[in-house]
């Protein structure tokens, strides 16, 4: 499990640390990492120039015992700086005694036309807000040259803590963290102005807490939650899932999330709805009924909404739904109009996997503020709702009422924004709660396939083809490799 901590935990962690150790200890091991990580993406290169931007916190201090470094291995290093009566002593005089130069920020401009690499040394975990004016000029300028630039512990402007991207920040090829990953990340926006992201070892393991605030799943985990079934499974044993989707006028929303739940590793799928022939037509093994949900027979969870309309009908079989007692998906239409007191009323678990657009709706907010703060608003969600919110988009977030890390999806492709593509992953997390897994890990387990299934299928992927991936991606998972 890849764990991220936020930047309180990370200051006591590093508190502890550093009491035990020769002062200079853990910024010379940073600095041995980033100028390592430096060095491998400028070898090959014909000219080796290097332009720190220096400022004037630690994280400014790491780019300048960085680029001594560097410099010492034969790099041209110039150290932008922002304050420089604030620039980090030790640092500034390492760099110097290595044969590196300083320029002020109007020289700046220049130097960056000239460079192989940018460091960015701007703000690290303490920097707080947008980035100020002077730093986001040079932040636009760096842009501007389209030079790479290796990150310091975090790109400069993102905020380390909740992923939230206000004005300009630094966008790097690869950002070099230093103890922990920090959510910030993991998160989009802010994920995505990281690039690569390499972790440091400086020897803070053993000082962070054994509860992260976000975690996720690498291959191992999700192979080890997987369900497989034994020699006395029978279909039953195996769970079966109740599928409430589709109407009339979206019959095809009924084929895609029955198509989920088949690849989940249930024993069964029973479909309850109007669009009972179109699911036969594709998928003659389902069991169909046209009824209320509560009608169709005996079933391990429930899947509600994707394609029901909203009509009356509609609400009705998403009532019926909510009465029964084993765990409840929520999706698409099924979402509309929730009440959470109902939803917290409930006496088995619910799940909620709302785009930012009806996670706007839900929590009374506008879809780009959720799409600003994905982790505010996942976290808020699951506790309004008393329910596992699974928030879909650039990064999936998986947030469990009961509080603990939140879980961020590491697969995915922008490709799977396709018409459909949420229907089938709500299908396949719904067969994933019927064989038994914790709703938590249902939603991150279903996420994690869903994605990768979205990636291995042929580009453009449809939610056709990403169905039909998710059995190679199951038997990669399951034999323990990583597809
Ligand atoms: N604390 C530790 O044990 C270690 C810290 N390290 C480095 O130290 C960093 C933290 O250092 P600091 O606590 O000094 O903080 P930073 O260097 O991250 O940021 C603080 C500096 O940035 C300025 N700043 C804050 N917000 C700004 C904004 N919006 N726009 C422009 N400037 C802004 C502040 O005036 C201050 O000078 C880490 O990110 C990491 O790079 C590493 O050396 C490893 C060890
Ligand atoms: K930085």
């Amino acid at each position: 499990m890849r764990t991220a901590y936020r930047v309180e935990t990370v200051r006591t962690a590093e508190r502890a640390l550093m009491a035990r150790l020769p002062e200079g200890t853990l910024m010379a091991r940073a600095a041995a990492g980033l100028a390592a990580a430096c060095a491998d993406l400028l070898r090959g290169g014909r000219s080796r120039r290097v332009v720190l931007l220096v400022g004037s916190g630690d994280n400014g201090g790491d780019a300048l015992y960085a680029g001594a470094r560097l410099a010492r291995r034969g790099a041209g290093v110039t150290a932008v700086l922002l304050s420089p009566d604030r620039a980090h002593p030790g640092g500034l005089a390492a760099l110097r005694a290595a044969g590196g130069r300083v320029a002020a920020p109007d020289e700046a401009a220049a130097a960056l036309a000239r460079a192989d690499l940018v460091v960015d040394g701007i703000t690290g975990i303490g920097g707080r807000g947008g980035l100020r004016p002077e730093a986001a000029e040079l932040a636009r300028l760096v842009h501007a040259a389209g030079t790479p630039v290796v990150a310091v512990d975090l790109p400069s402007g993102v905020d380390p803590d909740t992923g939230e991207v206000r004005g300009e920040a630094v966008r790097a090829a690869l950002t070099v963290t230093f103890g922990t990953h920090k959510p910030g990340l993991l998160v989009d926006p802010a994920a995505e102005h990281a690039g690569e992201v390499r972790l440091v070892d400086i020897g803070l393991g053993p000082e962070l807490p054994a509860t992260p605030d976000l975690t996720a799943l690498e291959p191992a985990d999700v192979a080890a939650l997987l369900p497989r079934p034994t020699g006395e499974s029978d279909k039953y044993r195996r769970g079966v899932i109740g599928i409430a989707a589709g109407s009339p006028r979206y019959p095809g929303a009924a084929v895609l999330a029955v198509g989920g739940a088949l690849h989940g590793g249930a024993g069964a799928v029973r479909y309850a709805g109007p669009a009972d022939a179109a699911v036969i037509a594709r998928y003659p093994e389902t069991l169909v009924s046209t009824g209320l949900p509560h009608q169709a027979g005996r079933v391990q969870a429930w899947v509600v909404g994707p394609g029901i309309g909203d009509d009356p009908q509609a609400r009705e079989r998403v009532a019926d739904v909510l009465d029964a007692d084993v765990p409840v998906l929520v999706d698409a239409d099924g979402l509309r109009g929730l009440d959470p007191d109902r939803i917290r009323a409930r006496t088995a678990p619910t799940v909620l996997t709302p785009h930012a657009g009806e996670a706007a709706a839900l929590l009374g907010t506008a879809r780009d503020r959720v799409e600003a703060a994905r982790l505010t608003a996942v976290r808020e969600l699951a506790e309004r709702f008393g329910a596992v919110a699974l928030l879909k988009g650039s990064t999936t977030l998986v947030a469990d009422p009961a509080g603990g890390p939140v879980r961020v999806n590491p697969t995915g492709t922008p490709w799977l924004a396709t018409a459909g593509s949420g229907d089938v992953l709500s299908g396949l997390i719904g067969a994933l709660l019927a064989t038994g897994l914790t709703p938590l890990d249902a939603a991150s387990t279903g996420a994690y396939l869903h994605g990768l299934a979205g990636s291995h299928a042929p580009t453009p992927p449809s939610a056709s083809t990403v169905t039909e991936a998710l059995p190679a991606v199951w038997r990669a998972l399951l034999d323990h490799r990583t597809p």
